[in-house]
């Protein structure tokens, strides 16, 4: 009743009932909201899976994410998301506060680590043997899991336990196997809006189905291993222990870690909440960029021969210094592209925490949830230049926009308050990866051709498609 007063966004018409627009967003999604927002204007309502939900275009977009104190990312996620359940003894914690002060003011420190363990794991999972020639891999995205696990593993908590197999595994794991909730179309909520979510919850809480549970047997076992031994030297050597360097030292030196009292399953949580925020995103980027690239072997030489030119300053064994970063400047505007077109219809889903009037006057009512019409970004040539929807690899060279810069044309890792606290570390690594395939190792589609995204409904994933390695005869 209260609601009725608001001036609500239009809702497009539909002809049948509780099905809605479902069919439409899922199988004709680009050219369904092309057409609603012709008709409807710049922010409108559907109707899909049961739930009324408002698209924001272009002009708004940006009131999503600077007004947090009425949209919110994770309130929306838990609205369909049990991980309330899933962590248990998470407790309360800041993960945006613990990168800056421990990761992002590090990355220097961190840029050898990163190296040489992102280059071991790719050396071995891409396994290519000296007399096989040429190999075939289907699936980038579930390779890049396990070797971009393994730099984040050996960061998070530490060069020795990050060695084990059944850690990289867990690692790389973990999100998937969680985001299998999320992955059952919400049948349910046709029934009642959020009923499959309760459905879900019940399946969780009674044990039925719990993905996380292994996950955080194996890992919980390693933090123990490593936080008994740890504070064992450090008592045995005191001042003259050489204390190792990661995440899991610096958050068993803060103010809140009680080393008589230590809640092993809280601080995997913690590792758990990390990972589920970095392993699927920066694996899908790593992924993606190296499928475009692998779609265009035109641009190949010309990033080579950078690659060369900056690797003149590594060392004997290979490794960069962090300065090199900046230097790979074509790479850079590469990885922004890949990034700028990961080809979202709409994303940055944020529930709406108190009614909110944009300055159209139109109304959103609290509990709402609001997606930003990323592709109406992306189409438009005022925000994105000419040929806003063309991959252009060097369009952002000397633009003063690095890969890990935001700005309102640019969407991959929010805005506002609540931008991605993790994209620097994830671009490096991206930057790092790219760097060492391009020199190492020649790469092309299996059919020769551009391989697109994966689309299911808006959402877009790497593509699955074959891709031929080899080793570089040097
Ligand atoms: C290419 C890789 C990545 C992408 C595309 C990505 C994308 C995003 C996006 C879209 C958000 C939501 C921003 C918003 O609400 O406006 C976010 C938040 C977040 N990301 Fe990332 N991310 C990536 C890598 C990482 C990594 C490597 C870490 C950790 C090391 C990380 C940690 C986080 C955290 C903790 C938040 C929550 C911030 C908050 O709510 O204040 N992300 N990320």
């Amino acid at each position: 009743i209260h609601n009725q007063k608001l001036n609500m966004p239009p809702l497009v018409r539909y002809k049948i009932p509780i099905i809605g627009h479902t069919y439409s967003y899922l199988f004709n999604c680009e050219e369904f909201l092309k057409q609603c927002k012709k008709e409807y204007g710049d922010i409108f309502s559907i109707y899909v899976w049961g739930h009324v939900r408002t698209i924001v275009g272009k002009e708004y977009a940006q009131d999503i994410l600077s007004r947090d104190d009425a949209f919110n990312f994770s309130v929306a996620f838990n609205k369909k998301f049990p991980g309330d359940l899933l962590l248990k003894n998470l407790g309360p914690f800041d993960p945006t506060r613990l990168l800056k002060d421990h990761i992002t003011c590090k990355l220097d420190l961190y840029s050898e680590r990163m190296q040489k363990s992102l280059y071991s794991a790719t050396q071995k999972y891409i396994d290519i043997g000296d007399h096989d020639g040429p190999k075939v891999f289907n699936n980038m995205y579930h390779l890049m899991t396990r070797i971009i696990s393994t730099p984040i593993a050996n960061i998070f908590i530490g060069e020795e336990e990050s060695q084990y197999e059944e850690v990289i595994k867990t690692f790389s794991e973990f999100t998937s196997d969680s985001a299998a909730l999320l992955k059952v179309p919400p049948i349910l909520d046709f029934i009642y809006p959020g009923l499959q979510n309760y459905f879900n919850r019940i399946l969780v809480k009674s044990g039925l189905y719990n993905p996380a549970t292994k996950h955080q047997d194996i890992l919980t076992k390693h933090i123990k291993n490593q936080v008994c031994k740890r504070l064992e030297e450090k008592k045995k050597y005191g001042d003259s222990w050489k204390r190792p360097n990661d995440f899991l030292q610096d958050i068993m030196e803060r103010d809140d870690f009680d080393p008589i009292n230590v809640s092993y399953l809280s601080l995997a949580d913690r590792m758990f909440a990390l990972i589920f925020a970095s392993i699927h995103t920066t694996a899908g980027g790593c992924a993606n960029a190296f499928m475009d690239l692998a779609s265009r072997p035109q641009y190949m030489q010309e990033l080579y021969e950078e690659q060369l030119e900056v690797h003149k300053e590594a060392d004997e064994n290979g490794v960069l210094p962090f300065e090199a970063l900046n230097k790979m400047k074509k790479l850079d505007s590469f990885v922004r592209e890949s990034l700028r077109l990961v080809g979202h219809l709409t994303s940055l889903e944020h529930a709406v925490i108190k009614n909110y009037t944009f300055s159209n006057g139109l109304q959103v009512p609290k509990d709402r949830v609001v997606y930003v019409y990323a592709d109406d970004v992306y189409q438009d040539e005022s925000l994105q230049g000419p040929n806003p929807k063309s991959f252009e690899p060097f369009r952002h060279v000397d633009k003063n926009t690095v890969a890990s810069k935001i700005s309102k044309n640019y969407l991959p890792f929010g805005g506002g308050r609540h931008a991605c606290p993790g994209r620097y570390f994830a671009i490096n690594e991206i930057k790092f990866f790219m760097h060492n395939m391009i020199l190492n190792y020649n790469f092309r589609t299996e059919s020769g051709k551009v391989e697109k995204r994966k689309m299911i409904g808006p959402a877009a994933l790497p593509s699955t498609s074959g891709i031929i390695i080899e080793k570089k005869v040097k």
